[in-house]
């Protein structure tokens, strides 16, 4: 039985046959998959089973520590992102990356969210001033900070800094969007705003989340990957995983069973 799904939408990122070491340590075992344009993919499974290794692979994080080293493919629109001649700089420009805890630079909010922009693109002032007004609108953060762009962005409280750090990484005008348990430092409110936010942002990003949070995956994401122990387990369609997942694996887990 093959229960890695192909999605019925054009694939924005192709993983085939990806291994990847810590060392000696082989954290991620001969994993293909399809990652759908426009949509929201989830990546679950236990603690340590690889999720975040993943994610980190798709902006080539992983390179700012020789130790670590992937081989295999991840196609983004078929261009490798892995071949040593894409220019690292460039990827992350099409892959923009949200971390667990909010991680705003020591700057304004304005500048937060000008930085990403400045290093791309030389806009005129008023170009700039639009560009940080549409990110933060996008982010949900827009009405919260207008009255306090100049103010630090350290300031705000965590789900706003959260709001602010989805707003730079939105501002470059990614491809691409990759959150790293985006809501495991935030209150109830702030996540349920997060979650929203990413049901708008797939309109225009391809959105790949890592939660620990099963309802969260349940709720915001189309597809989801279950993970466990380095193996891509089971990969389709959220409503159907939830539902009727194909493997047993899959079932325990998402039913509390596991472990
Ligand atoms: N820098 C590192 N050096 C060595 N091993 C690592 C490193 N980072 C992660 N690992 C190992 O790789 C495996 C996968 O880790 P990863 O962080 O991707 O898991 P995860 O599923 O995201 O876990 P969690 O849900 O706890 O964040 C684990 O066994 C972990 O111990």
């Amino acid at each position: 039985m093959n229960a890695i799904a192909i999605p019925a939408e054009p694939a924005k990122i192709s993983v085939k046959n990806l291994n990847f070491y810590y060392g000696k340590f082989h954290a991620l075992k001969n994993i293909s998959m399809q990652i759908p344009e426009k949509k929201v993919t989830a990546f679950i499974g236990p603690s340590g089973c690889g999720k975040s290794t993943l994610l980190r692979t798709f902006n080539r994080m992983f390179e700012l520590y020789p130790e670590q080293r992937a081989e295999g493919q991840i196609l983004l629109d078929g261009d490798n992102l892995l071949a040593k001649e894409l220019d690292v700089a460039l990827v992350r420009a099409r892959v923009g990356m949200v971390f667990q805890k909010p991680t705003p630079f020591p700057m304004s909010v304005y500048d937060n969210v000008a930085f990403g922009v400045k290093l791309f693109e030389s806009l005129s002032k008023s170009e700039l001033d639009d560009r940080v007004e549409a990110a933060l609108r996008k982010a949900a953060l827009w009405n919260e900070v207008k009255e306090k762009l100049h103010q630090s962005g350290s300031g705000l409280s965590g789900g706003q800094q959260q709001r602010l750090c989805i707003a730079r990484g939105v501002a470059v005008m990614p491809e691409v969007l990759l959150l790293d348990e985006p809501c495991s430092a935030l209150d109830p409110l702030s996540t349920a705003k997060i979650e929203e936010l990413i049901e708008e942002l797939k309109d225009e990003y391809t959105v790949v989340i890592v939660t620990h949070n099963m309802q969260q995956a349940a709720r915001c994401s189309d597809y989801t990957a279950y993970m466990y122990l380095g193996d891509l387990m089971e990969f389709g369609e959220t409503k159907e995983m939830f539902v009727k997942p194909k493997r047993k694996e899959t079932e325990d887990y998402i039913t509390g069973r596991f472990g």
